[in-house]
């Protein structure tokens, strides 16, 4: 997956004709002392500081001791929450979509795990996460804070980490953060809080062995992938985002390292940040410390959207149960690409999973899938809003494969008593959606 939304780092890169790349290297050790020869004032500035700082190092050693102890009881700005909620969107190019009916919301405090097959639209969602749907044909909504307002408007507090390396190969660890911050945050901002957030992102990151090592470039080996990665992830989080996008972060990390970038992800979740990342294959360790999962299937429909701890339960609701030594999500892949053949309720085939997603909720079901609903209208009453619940869900994983037949076979009143917590569910999205 490759994303497209440029940092001024990436900006700075280009137009410094790539200065992490083999590139930066057949210039070799030129590209230390063309630093200063930046293409825009704005980051001529930046370098010009790291030259200062270089030479001031011990007035900034101060500063990374007992200048940060002191600083910890300055007054410390609130970060605003951002909450990013879709109703019903849709992406097409031409008559493909991209992006179908998608309704829910990525909440601040929380780190998200995007997931899906190959091609199911994961790079189409952080496109509509960053607000970049200009060149899609758009229906539905974006709500930012419950506003159907612009997301280029909150640019300035949204991190976007693409999937390759945005350092700069010829600085160090530190330098990198500090080129950043310089670069990003407001050039009012008192030097001492942006010390004090670089010692935080350090300290948060593991990198406080490695602040002095250079980054290295291909031909000059500096330090690891991972911490590469981990510097990667620290350039976004200096300007201290409310809203922080990966893509692929752990994507070639071996287990400790994922594990260590996602503990500090997730110690930005508990500063308020809403965290977003696209994860491949993630170990079951590791899923496990997000809190909540998209689960794409082709077509950019939603298949699971919620917190990682029920989605267990919501799938062996439909009668799917998660093999042991299975990883879940894998798992969950797997029967929506086919590879695995499982049974679900009432028959129903993995296509459908979407169908029932959608059902399970309450949503709006839409032209599209009306063959595919009165396809499994027979036994539609299984799976209507919140009809699994965890207590049937956990009775379901003892159950033998007659109980379908047995659901199938509904009371008049159970199908009442159905439709009436459908009618409640739909009268609380009004409220939520503001309907
Ligand atoms: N500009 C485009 N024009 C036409 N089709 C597109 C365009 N961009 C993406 N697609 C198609 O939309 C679908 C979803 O693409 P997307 O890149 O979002 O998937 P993905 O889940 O990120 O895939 P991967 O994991 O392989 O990177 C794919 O079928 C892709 O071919």
């Amino acid at each position: 997956m490759t994303g497209s939304f440029n940092t001024p780092h990436q900006s700075a890169t280009s137009s410094n004709g790539g200065l992490n790349g083999a590139e930066a290297n057949a210039n070799g050790s030129k590209n230390h002392e063309n630093l200063t020869q930046v293409h825009t004032e704005r980051f001529g500035r930046a370098y010009n500081q790291i030259g200062t700082d270089r030479t001031m190092k011990t007035n900034n050693d101060k500063l990374s001791f007992a200048g940060v102890v002191s600083l910890a009881t300055e007054y410390r700005p609130q970060r605003p929450m951002l909450e990013v909620a879709f109703k019903g969107l849709t992406l097409s190019i031409g008559k493909k979509k991209l992006l179908q009916c998608v309704t829910g919301k990525l909440s601040p405090g929380r780190v998200t795990a995007i997931m899906g097959p190959s091609g199911a639209g994961k790079t189409t969602f952080l496109n509509a996460v960053l607000g970049k749907t200009s060149g899609y044909k758009k229906d539905g909504l974006v709500l930012i804070n419950g506003l159907p307002e612009s997301m280029q408007s909150y640019k300035k507090i949204i991190g976007f980490i693409p999937q390759d390396d945005i350092v700069h190969g010829n600085l160090t660890v530190e330098e990198n953060l500090w080129f950043s911050s310089s670069c990003r945050l407001s050039k009012g901002m008192l030097r001492s809080h942006k010390v004090r957030v670089l010692e935080r992102v350090i300290e948060s990151l593991g990198l406080r062995e490695i602040r002095n090592s250079l980054v290295g470039t291909v031909e000059k080996r500096g330090i690891s992938g991972g911490q590469r990665k981990r510097v990667n992830v620290g350039i976004e989080m200096v300007m201290e985002p409310s809203l922080l996008i990966l893509d692929e972060p752990t994507t070639g990390l071996d287990s400790a390292s994922s594990q260590l970038l996602l503990r500090a992800l997730r110690h930005e979740a508990l500063e308020g940040v809403n965290v977003c990342a696209v994860v491949h294959q993630p170990s079951y360790t590791l899923f496990n410390m997000f809190d909540d999962f998209v689960l794409l299937a082709r077509g950019g429909l939603i298949a699971y959207h919620g917190p990682v701890s029920e989605v267990e339960t919501y799938f062996a609701g439909l009668g799917v149960k998660v093999p042991d030594r299975e990883n879940p999500p894998d798992y969950f892949i797997d029967i929506l690409e086919g590879i695995v053949k499982t049974k679900i309720r009432g028959n129903v085939t993995p296509k459908h999973l979407p169908l029932l997603w959608m059902l399970h909720n309450g949503y709006e079901v839409p032209d599209d899938f009306q063959k595919d609903l009165e396809n499994i209208n027979t036994i539609r009453e299984l799976y209507t809003v919140r009809s699994i619940s965890r207590e049937q869900s956990l009775a379901e994983q003892t159950e033998n494969t007659d109980s379908v037949h047995h659901n199938v076979r509904l009371s008049d009143n159970q199908i009442n008593h159905w439709k009436e917590k459908h009618l409640v569910f739909l009268c609380s999205m009004g409220t939520i959606w503001g309907g």
